[in-house]
């Protein structure tokens, strides 16, 4: 037989390729048209699975709720994510319990140290021949704190939000000296192993590949990011003058790693990593009785108090809990994991799949026939100022904003010259009026309605630092009132931007609340997708 070649085949080198030889025989050509059908139908199976998966890929994206947790850095982000998986996927949560262990050792390290610190400094002072005025620590946390710029300085949200001003403060006054004894010395010295440990454990739980990111520190070294016109602040850079040292915090780029989660191909736990988690363990309970006369000591809580140092407020504060952490059978609860501080860093992502056989996690009351909300994809996002930039591919999500409102008195950890509650204005200014949220169902988190019931319960007077709250009165619904409208005074700034927002006052480390919270946010959120879907 005359095989015809058509000339723009020859041409073509694959054409050429696979041209049958001339002096192919009929075996050898049956044997050919086997191979070739055999390789077709390999090629069509294939095909067929790519069709499936994209379609299997497009069911599951219609069933997945996206979120991007968004906020300033200690607002509660993760910690909604833990309240998340802890009510939705609650087996996976119990299965992680122990590995935050080391964190929550760290957490309670850091509060040791940060007394030690302070002792040590007295300590220095007292053994110092000529007398030494000490600072307090918010009045050195402002490197350009004189006396007309306090750093603790009053603050005016007014009726337009633009801003909030700083007023005038004083400035601090000089520290009483309070008398440390033998005793403290003798403390010191015996903690001091601590200091060790803390370092064992950082690098146990922080090593990252990334050196951009300096695992025990306030701030990172990510280069300052090109400020996005549509959200200024949101990718508005670190700026400002960094806090003096001071015992910082430690952040992971990653849950997984840090905590030797199973990861799909991940490795088992590394022995040394283990070894070190021990190592911290027997030597925490070794020095328990002295961590807890330590944090009993009245004279060091009158230290603290000079100071200025309320460390029970403070992120990932355990030392009331010593007698119960430092054991060799430690095994960390719900409740401990939920305040365990461990700070993000980067954008992460978490896919949770609702589980099932729970009729409270069962959505088919709303609609039934489908299963939209039946697995969620959450990222939590680092939330300091050189961060934000990192948000802005996931702005296509629902978003639940998170402002920590009992802040109206602090500043910013990585640029002391920003009050918090300023920054989160202005985020929220920022949030609103981007082009790229139009669409976005908004969820509103104002968060650690606790620590402001206590701040208010201790005596501080919130129109000291908002000077517009002025005469009402101080007491927490009041105050959470107040913000609320100065919330939503924003939204109506922009009238044109008509977008479901919801504004839920939270304490969310009270998982019970919180849970319930979670669920009114759920059942909203697949309302609001079923509306959109005009099924309701
Ligand atoms: N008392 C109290 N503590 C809270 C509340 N919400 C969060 N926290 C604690 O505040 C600390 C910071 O919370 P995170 O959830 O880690 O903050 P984040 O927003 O994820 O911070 P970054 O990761 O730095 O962006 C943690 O130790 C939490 O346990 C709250 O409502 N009340
Ligand atoms: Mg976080």
């Amino acid at each position: 037989m005359v095989v015809r070649t058509h000339k723009s085949q020859l041409s073509d080198p694959f054409a050429l390729m696979l041209q049958p030889p001339d002096n192919e025989t009929p075996v050898e050509r049956q044997k050919r048209v086997e191979l070739e059908q055999e390789q077709k139908r390999v090629s069509d199976q294939i095909d067929d699975e790519l069709k499936k998966e994209r379609a299997d890929r497009k069911r599951k994206a219609k069933r997945e709720v996206k979120v991007l947790l968004l906020g300033q850095s200690e607002s509660g982000k993760s910690t909604v994510l833990k309240n998340f998986r802890l009510k939705y996927a609650p087996t996976q949560w119990k299965g992680e319990l122990r590995s935050w262990r080391a964190v929550i050792q760290l957490n309670l390290i850091h509060n040791v140290l940060t007394i030690l610190d302070l002792m040590q400094d007295s300590l220095t002072a007292l053994d110092s021949p000529q007398p030494q005025q000490s600072p307090s620590p918010s009045a050195s946390s402002t490197p350009s704190a004189t006396s007309s710029s306090s750093p603790w300085g009053r603050v005016s949200v007014d009726s337009t939000v633009s801003s909030i001003t700083l007023a005038a403060g004083t400035s601090a006054p000089a520290a009483p000296t309070v008398p440390l004894t033998q005793k403290h010395r003798l403390l010191n010295l015996r903690l001091s192993p601590l200091r060790e440990v803390a370092d064992d454990l950082r690098r146990r739980l922080g090593a990252s590949d990334d050196p951009e990111f300096s695992n025990f520190s306030f701030h990172t070294s990510d280069a300052a990011p090109s400020p996005s016109a549509d959200v200024g602040v949101l990718g508005g850079g670190g700026g400002g003058d960094l806090p003096p040292k001071q015992r910082s915090e430690f952040g992971v780029r990653g849950w997984i790693g840090a905590l030797g989660l199973p990861s799909p191909g991940g490795g088992a736990k590394k022995t040394d990593e283990a070894m070190s988690v021990d190592k911290a363990t027997e030597i925490l309970a070794t020095l328990r009785e002295d961590v807890v006369s330590l944090w009993e000591d009245p004279d060091v809580r009158e230290l603290l108090k000079a100071r200025g140092v309320r460390i029970e407020d403070r992120p990932g504060f355990f030392l009331s809990d010593t007698a119960r952490i430092a054991t060799r059978t430690y095994t960390p609860s719900d409740n401990d994991v939920v305040r365990a501080r461990l700070r993000t860093l980067g954008v992460q992502e978490w896919r949770i799949c609702l589980e099932h056989g729970n009729p409270e996690l069962d959505n088919a009351h709303l609609f039934p026939g489908d299963s939209f909300g039946s697995e969620w994809v959450i990222y939590d996002v680092g939330g300091s100022r050189s961060m934000r930039h990192a948000w802005l591919p996931y702005f296509d999500a629902v978003n639940a904003i998170i402002f920590p409102i009992s802040c109206f008195d602090e500043r910013l950890a990585e640029d002391p010259s920003v009050n918090r509650l300023e920054d989160s204005m202005l985020l929220w200014r920022a949030v609103v009026s981007s082009k790229l949220l139009k669409q976005t169902t908004l969820i509103v988190f104002l968060n650690k309605c606790d620590l402001l019931k206590r701040k208010l319960q201790n005596g501080i007077q919130v129109n000291k630092y908002l000077i517009s709250f002025g005469a009402r009165e101080n007491e927490v619904g009041t105050v959470v009132k107040y913000l609320k409208d100065k919330f939503r005074d924003i939204i109506h700034l922009d009238a044109s931007q008509q977008r479901p927002t919801y504004l839920y006052a939270t304490s969310v480390t009270d998982t019970k609340a919180t849970a319930a919270t979670l669920n009114i946010v759920r059942d909203g959120i697949i309302r609001e997708h079923l509306k959109h879907a005009e099924f309701v």
